[in-house]
């Protein structure tokens, strides 16, 4: 089925679905009513049929379909819910590791078939001492804190650029078309936006901090994301070395 039939079927509801297949499936019992008369060559109209047929169809309709369409948007809905299992980190609604890299992909390959190799920009974040926080305030506080984080990156982060969790607590940001100066700005809002926000969690104020690195590259190939990605990887590792909370830039005559 195609999506746009899908999402049709969807707007109709079950109510509405229903009652379409009731009026069609009147029309077509009339229609059928006339031709096998016609065909028959019945010495008797049709018409006489015509009040007797639309009660029976509007009621025996509606008590059939009503199940059928039940379990028609059932289905629907467990297929949403796959394609998200498939697709999506449930905890903090970035995407998995594993889409994150197949959308990223996907948009090179966009850009192979334009021709048109444009500037993208990555930023790793990774959380600063997740292992204290679920410590100190239990794993649902550590938990917390990721939902708490990843809302605040899906805020900032607009489309048609995305986000994805990497593992643990390390997110990888994808920014289409994108310089060094648009990377940096938005790690700036992020870490600011982090910085300022406490967690609540069973009765704690948690207050945490975020460490950035950012990267870009130019080019359609997806060993030029990988490599990318080491190098902002690499770039946040500066930021942990040097106290953590903030971004740095890996600039591609680094070493
Ligand atoms: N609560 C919670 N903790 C997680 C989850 N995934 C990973 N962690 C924990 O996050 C911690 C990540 O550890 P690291 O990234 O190595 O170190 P860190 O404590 O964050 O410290 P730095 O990254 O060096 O600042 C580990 O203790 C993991 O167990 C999760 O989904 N929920």
């Amino acid at each position: 089925m195609t999506p746009l039939v899908r999402m049709s079927l969807r707007k109709l509801g079950r109510v509405g679905l229903v009652f379409l297949l009731t009026i069609l499936s009147t029309i077509f019992a009339i229609i059928l009513n006339f031709s096998i008369v016609d065909w028959l060559d019945f010495a008797y109209l049709p018409e006489q049929d015509i009040v007797v047929i639309c009660i029976i169809t509007m009621l025996v309709t509606p008590l059939l379909s009503w199940y059928l369409v039940g379990l028609f948007f059932k289905i629907d809905q467990m297929e949403v819910q796959m394609a998200r299992l498939a697709t999506m980190d449930s905890m903090t609604n970035t995407y998995n590791r594993g889409y994150f890299y197949e959308n990223s992909k996907h948009y090179l390959s966009t850009l192979l078939a334009l021709k048109q190799p444009n500037q993208s920009s990555l930023l790793v974040l990774d959380l600063d001492d997740l292992k204290r926080i679920n410590d100190q305030f239990g794993h649902a506080g550590g938990d917390q804190v990721l939902i708490a984080f990843s809302k605040i990156v899906l805020n900032v982060v607009q489309e048609p650029n995305f986000v994805g969790r990497l593992g643990g607590d390390e997110f990888v940001v994808f920014l289409k078309e994108s310089s060094l100066d648009d990377a940096q700005a938005l790690a700036t809002e992020i870490v600011d936006r982090v910085r300022s926000i406490k967690v609540e969690s069973d009765g704690h104020s948690i207050s945490f901090s975020v460490s950035v690195g950012l990267s870009s590259f130019t080019g359609y190939d997806t060993s030029d994301l990988d490599k990318a990605i080491k190098s902002a990887d690499s770039a946040l590792y500066d930021v942990k070395r040097s106290g953590r909370n903030g971004y740095a830039v890996y600039y591609a005559n680094q070493k």
